[in-house]
């Protein structure tokens, strides 16, 4: 099998291709088929993530939790990549709460936010690298969210997004990768 590494670069070239189209309809499929889930609807604390590098859009998805009586909440990751959550205010534009991180990524800013219990989590909604089809993923590289997860209750649902292509039918697992309890597959494809 080939190597982690390797798997990651050759998937991460791929998304970066996408083309803009694409992305949006996924993300607004991801909200979509998100309103039908039984965890999402049961859920009062949903823990999302600020798309980069053409990672599947959650914009609509925020949009959906802003809304309703749900509490939003994002990771911030500090200088030695841990990661903490914080709660987003329902009030006011989110760009207001949010500051751009030095690897790009909008993230709580943890002066206008306040940090978030991860035992309040009911779902989280975790962005990835690879998956395959015993729900094991890769991420970054850093494992931040590998580390993040492995403390959570066992309530938290753990719900990946992904990319087709970003599903592979088997791929190297280490002890210390959390697996999900769902990945939610959004085509590429321009026909469906
Ligand atoms: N949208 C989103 N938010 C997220 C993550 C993610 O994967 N996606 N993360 C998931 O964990 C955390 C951020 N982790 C990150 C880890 C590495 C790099 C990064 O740019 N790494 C450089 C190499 C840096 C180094 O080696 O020191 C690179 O890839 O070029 C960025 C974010 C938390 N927030
Ligand atoms: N629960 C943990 N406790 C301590 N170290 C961990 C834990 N989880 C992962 N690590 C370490 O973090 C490093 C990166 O792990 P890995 O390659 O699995 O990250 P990843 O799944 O790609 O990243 P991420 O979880 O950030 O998306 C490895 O050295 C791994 O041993």
């Amino acid at each position: 099998m080939p190597d982690k590494n390797e798997i990651r670069k050759k998937i991460l070239e791929r998304r970066a291709t996408l083309p803009a189209e694409i992305l949006k309809r996924a993300g607004g499929k991801a909200a979509e088929r998100l309103l039908l889930m039984e965890e999402y609807e049961n859920a009062d604390t949903v823990m999302l993530y600020m798309d980069f590098r053409n990672e599947v859009p959650t914009n609509e998805i925020i949009e959906l939790i802003r809304s309703s009586d749900k509490k939003l909440l994002l990771p911030y990751i500090s200088d030695d990549f841990r990661m903490i959550a914080y709660a987003i205010p329902k009030e006011g534009p989110l760009e207001n709460c949010l500051i751009i991180s030095k690897y790009g990524i909008a993230e709580p800013n943890p002066e206008r936010c306040k940090e978030a219990d991860p035992n309040s989590i009911d779902l989280i909604i975790v962005p990835g690298t690879v998956f395959d089809q015993f729900e094991n993923r890769i991420g970054c590289g850093k494992g931040c969210y590998d580390r993040y997860l492995a403390q959570l209750p066992a309530k938290a649902f753990k719900l990946a997004l992904a990319y087709d292509f970003q599903v592979l039918q088997c791929i190297p697992a280490d002890p210390t990768d959390v697996r999900m309890d769902k990945i939610m597959t959004l085509s590429t494809n321009e026909e469906r």
